[in-house]
């Protein structure tokens, strides 16, 4: 059958291929062609990127870019040369239990199979925009860096890395929105890294104290993002490129004992990452100074304003000597970007290049999306239903499965349930200490305790391999937070389920449910049209750009917010909008931020950030 997709633009340098439609010997005369191009390409990347990589805000001009003309501002599209038919048409859910193509779902999780993503149609805006490249060795990274990128197993970059690494490694700034489990954090993570190695700020003598002095750490790079979990598994992440090179990388968050941190940050740092909160708490001490900041990362951006993060963003970034937008490199990466985050892009960014990988905000057709319609008192029997059969079907034991709940009560309440029904549970949220989330987590990623109950905490950016089924026993308030809770499973290129348990109170949701299950290609019950036919409430849906349209300051959930030492701030979740009038408190410890106004109050629904 012919392909219905628009050709790819001859003078795209590289390729993108449906290996499925391909012959052996097709395959094999590609990669020779792939490898010589290849050559080529680094040839001509290398003249354009130059000695410039990494360290300045040199654009580079279109004819030494290559085959990809752009003018100022220039949008351009790259088109996949067929869309496969992803072959995940759902099946009804049957009324308790799953059927087989979704148990199927749950086993097939295996390999990782990032040729998924080549499909996917990649979209950049900006003036200049340097051309993509098709594998890690085509730009320089460094001997060092390369080896690492070999030794983690990555194999070829994501699109989002194809793209993205690029454009950072020729100084200029980024928002980047790719689907969760893209590999976006490898995509800032390398040339974050390999910018340090050859620039001349890199090892500096400014990185921060040695010894015993009493200077604060200076780092080159700073990464931000919302939540300790993530802050910790991204600091994993640059170990693992940063290893056996003399690039340092210290991690900075709340909920613990700030002494062992203060002592990682003695050593002198190149590279932070840190949560808002700490990080403000170790500046006011002294213990980190932003001027020397060459590389700006916000991670999960829009979920950082979408927590009230934005005054401390906003007081880290313009208040803390941290060198302008015009000398430092900022990036901004997401899954979603709600249309408040442009107010941040323009801000903080300078000429900078929109990447899109997909569509913004949607989810990737690896994840086959159910939703069921089932009365609030029901969702217990069926959650038992669903993980009684998932596990009669399972070839190796029960199946990682993330089931997310509105708030930290329900979340201890649900495990305990499961507990007493025999189901090996644990949960993570806001009001666990830090020691017992991190417990938590650990035993869901061995698989002592397959299934964990969750609230948003659990939410973003948390890459747990292999996480069969995500289950929304409650769906959360907007549909940004669906995209990212149901991208805990399908991630790097493996297939995934999300099933969704919708009652009577979720009918606001009904078009923005609706709307993103068909973006990805899933089949959309009847009843979820009808119910988003006739929902008139815009409240969690987009507007044209494709961004969520919800109003998105002072929706609290609780967060890591201005703590001291080892307490843990906002354990509940502030339901809506601050500052509240009327407060009236809840069970939670903070009722100031710390900067000098109070929370609002308001009727308290946690959902557990910190
Ligand atoms: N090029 C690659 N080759 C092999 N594995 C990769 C590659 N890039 C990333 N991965 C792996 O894919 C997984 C998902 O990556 P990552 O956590 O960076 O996704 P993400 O896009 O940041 O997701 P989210 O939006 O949920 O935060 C990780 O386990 C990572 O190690």
């Amino acid at each position: 059958m012919a392909c219905p997709c628009p050709e790819t633009p001859a003078d795209l340098s590289f390729s993108l291929h449906s290996p499925s439609l391909m012959t052996s010997q097709a395959k094999d005369a590609t990669l020779e062609e792939e490898r010589a191009s290849e050559k080529r390409e680094k040839r001509r990347v290398e003249a354009a990127v130059g000695s410039v990589c990494g360290i300045g805000k040199i654009a580079m001009s279109s004819s030494m870019t290559g085959e990809v003309k752009n003018s100022p501002s220039t949008r351009t599209t790259y088109v996949p040369p067929c869309r496969r038919d992803s072959g995940l048409v759902t099946s009804q859910l049957s009324d308790l239990s799953l059927s087989e193509k979704d148990s199927s779902s749950l086993t097939s999780n295996g390999g990782i199979n990032f040729d998924a993503y080549d499909e996917i149609p990649v979209e950049t805006i900006g003036s200049e925009v340097p051309p993509p490249v098709s594998s890690f060795f085509q730009i320089d990274l460094g001997s060092d860096l390369e080896l690492n990128i070999q030794r983690c197993g990555y194999k070829k970059p994501t699109p989002v890395q194809k793209h993205a690494i690029p454009v950072i490694m020729a100084g200029r700034d980024l928002m980047a929105c790719a689907q969760t489990g893209s590999g976006k954090t490898a995509a800032f993570c390398l040339p974050i890294i390999a910018g340090i190695l050859k620039g001349p700020n890199g090892f500096s003598e400014t990185r921060g104290p040695r010894g015993a002095g009493s200077r604060a750490a200076s780092p080159v790079a700073l990464i931000i993002c919302p939540t300790r979990e993530l802050a910790g598994q991204i600091h994993d992440e640059v170990k693992k490129f940063a290893n056996r090179t003399r690039v340092r990388v210290a991690v900075a968050y709340g909920g613990v004992p700030i002494f062992q941190q203060l002592r990682s940050l003695q050593g002198g740092v190149d590279i932070l990452v840190a949560t808002p909160g700490r990080l403000v708490d170790l500046i006011d001490r002294a213990k980190v100074s932003l001027q020397n900041v060459k590389y700006l990362t916000l991670d999960e951006a829009d979920r950082m304003l979408d927590m009230g993060f934005e005054p401390q963003i906003r007081r880290i970034i313009e208040e803390n000597y941290m060198p302008p937008s015009s000398v430092r490199q900022t990036m901004l990466f997401s899954a979603t970007f709600p249309s408040e985050i442009q107010r941040l892009a323009a801000d903080f960014l300078s000429n900078y290049v929109y990447l899109t990988v997909g569509k913004v905000g949607s989810s990737t057709d690896l994840i086959t999306q159910k939703v069921v319609d089932v009365s609030h008192l029901d969702k217990r029997r069926h959650l038992v239903d669903i993980l009684r059969s998932q596990s009669m079907n399972a070839a190796h034991g029960v199946p990682l499965t993330l089931v997310f709940v509105e708030t930290k009560r329900e979340a201890d309440t649900l495990e305990h349930f499961l507990y007493q029904n025999g189901f090996p549970a644990t949960s993570i949220h806001g009001d666990r200490n830090q020691w017992e989330r991190e417990q938590a987590l650990n035993s869901f990623k061995k698989g002592s305790t397959p299934i964990m109950v969750a609230t948003d905490v659990a939410s973003r950016g948390l890459d747990v391999p292999n996480v069969a089924h995500v289950i929304n026993y409650d769906l959360p308030k907007n549909i940004d937070s669906y995209v990212h809770r149901i991208g805990r499973t399908g991630r790097a290129g493996k297939s995934g389920l999300a099933t969704a348990f919708f009652d009577g109170t979720n009918q606001s949701m009904a078009k923005a449910l609706a709307d993103v299950m068909e973006e990805s290609k899933q089949e959309v019950p009847e009843w979820l049209l009808q119910f988003s036919e006739s929902s008139s409430s815009s409240y969690g849906g987009r507007n044209d750009y494709g961004y969520s349209d919800k109003p998105t300051y002072g929706k609290y959930d609780a967060y890591d917010y201005g703590q001291g030492e080892g307490m843990t701030w906002g354990a509940e979740t502030y339901a809506q909008s601050y500052p509240t009038g009327n407060a009236q408190m809840g069970s939670y410890e903070a009722a100031s931020n710390g900067f000098g106004f109070c929370y609002g109050t308001e009727q308290v629904v946690a959902t557990g950030w910190d």
